[in-house]
């Protein structure tokens, strides 16, 4: 680690099957962890045929494929439009499945705001503000979100460097600060609803996102 963090280690780890609402089903190693720098309860799912091994590593030697997903409990669980998190955490449960790696399920819940302050700037959005407009609205910043945990958890599985599985250079950025090589970013796929152009426009112009947006994008400039 470039930074110096705290050693957390593996708390426990149990074998979950998990099915989704499409059928799709798989495996999961699913871990808990002590001495986590932010005393959340973040969960770290081994996916494939990596997830037995306890450095996080493939005979075959490449790096594992990481995704850091911040929980989203209306998108994940209820399938909110409003945002891309549902697919964004389908996706990622299947390519780790097919590529082995980890999914980090983060708790930081609206970008680290929580639950009930994300409803709050959800107000504010359906008043004019955008994503991040409305955190500021909030007296918050618009992303307080920080990764040390994250870094914390994939040193205690051994994982030393990854393919990250994400469109936010934030993510890859801190994790890289914290001492993560990242040997690629990998980008998800694009989910467009009736209701999240203007989410997902803000995410790439406000933001950076590698989003391949550009009709959202052009609506969003002007
Ligand atoms: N404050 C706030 N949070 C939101 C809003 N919409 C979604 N979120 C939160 O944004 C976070 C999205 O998490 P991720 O999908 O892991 O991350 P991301 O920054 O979108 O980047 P990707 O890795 O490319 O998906 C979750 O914690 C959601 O609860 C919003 O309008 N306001
Ligand atoms: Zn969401």
């Amino acid at each position: 680690m470039n930074e110096i963090l705290p050693v957390a280690t593996i708390r426990t780890q149990v074998t979950v099957p998990l099915r989704f609402p499409d059928g799709y089903a798989t495996t999961a190693r699913v871990f808990s962890f002590d001495g986590l720098v932010d005393g959340r309860e973040h969960l770290a799912f081994g996916l494939g045929d990596r997830s037995g091994s306890p450095d996080g590593y493939p005979a075959g030697g490449s790096a594992p494929l990481v995704r850091p997903h911040s929980e989203c409990l209306t998108g994940d669980v209820f399938g909110s439009q409003r945002c891309d998190c549902g697919p964004q955490l389908r996706e990622a449960v299947e390519r780790i499945s097919a590529a082995g790696g980890f999914l980090l399920y983060l708790r930081q819940e609206g970008r680290g705001i929580g639950l009930y302050a994300k409803l709050d700037a959800y107000a504010l959005q359906d008043a004019g503000l955008d994503t991040y407009e409305a955190n500021l609205a909030l007296g918050r910043d618009e992303d307080e979100r920080d990764y040390a945990a994250a870094a914390q958890m994939l040193a205690a599985l051994g994982v030393e460097r990854c393919a990250l599985l994400t469109n936010n250079p934030d993510k890859e950025e801190q994790l890289t600060r914290l001492g993560l090589t990242v040997t690629e970013r990998v980008p998800t796929g694009v989910y467009l609803s009736p209701v999240n152009a203007g989410y997902l426009a803000a995410k790439v112009s406000r933001a950076a996102h590698g989003l391949d947006l550009p009709f959202v994008c052009r609506q969003a400039g002007t």
